[in-house]
């Protein structure tokens, strides 16, 4: 199954709930991608905890928290407890990933690990049956609008082969630089969750252009099988 989450970091903040709500419905956002960035783990300032309390009533569309932050050990639970469905932690921050990993879910949400796009996913193979979803950064953490880097593609690919290898039903997101012209790269090297910001925020009609984006998608991973080699 093809997921697409546009990011709000390329919403307007001022309209953060009406950003949200026109992504949202049938055939909209999967889910709503929540970039939280502190200015230590990247050099960038987003927003936290009392804003995605408010998202959550905002709207129907379930909270997929991106944290790029240091000390995730720390914060990552009260982004379940704010509403998050889904909360992503870094690796190269996170003091005890499998406990934090743990934690997540105990509380009831969906526990993602990142990789900044130097961090290797080999040494992690161990960890991936105590995650549902492992983020592959495609760009390095900290702004929206950036280039793809390709040269992540076969990292993704390699992710999907130990995924199924293992024979997890673990989803593969991807995040950073995600458009019409990229889509389908990642999705035939395996991913199967799609983040885009400006792809999505930066066009026209941001509903149409998240179909657009499912669609490309999905004729990739069709073709495979839903699964990718
Ligand atoms: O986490 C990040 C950036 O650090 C992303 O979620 C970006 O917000 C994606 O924006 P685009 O590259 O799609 O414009």
């Amino acid at each position: 199954m093809v997921q697409i989450n546009p990011s709000i970091l390329s919403a307007d903040f001022a309209r953060l709930a009406d950003e949200a709500q026109r992504v949202g419905g049938p055939e909209g956002a999967d889910w709503l991608h929540v970039d939280v960035m502190d200015n230590h783990f990247v050099p960038n300032l987003t927003l936290g905890v009392p804003v995605v309390e408010s998202l959550r009533k905002a709207t129907d569309t379930p909270l997929d928290c991106h944290l790029m932050i240091e000390d995730p050990d720390r914060w990552a639970p009260q982004y379940v407890e704010a509403g998050a469905g889904s909360v992503t932690f870094h690796v190269e921050a996170a003091a005890a990933p499998v406990r934090l990993a743990r934690e997540i879910r105990a509380k009831g949400a969906r526990a993602s690990m990142a990789l900044r796009p130097a961090t290797p996913i080999e040494p992690y193979e161990d960890l991936l049956p105590e995650l549902d979803m492992l983020l592959v950064m495609t760009v390095e953490p900290g702004f929206g609008g950036q280039a793809f880097l390709d040269v992540m593609l076969p990292k993704i690919r390699r992710t999907r082969q130990l995924i199924d290898k293992h024979g997890l039903q673990l989803w593969l997101q991807v995040d950073g630089g995600v458009s019409a012209s990229t889509i389908e790269r990642c999705a035939e090297a395996g991913a199967d969750v799609f983040v885009a910001g400006s792809a999505v925020y930066g066009a026209d009609d941001p509903a149409a252009a998240v179909r657009a984006l499912r669609e490309r998608a999905e004729k990739v991973r069709g073709a495979q099988g839903g699964c990718a080699h």
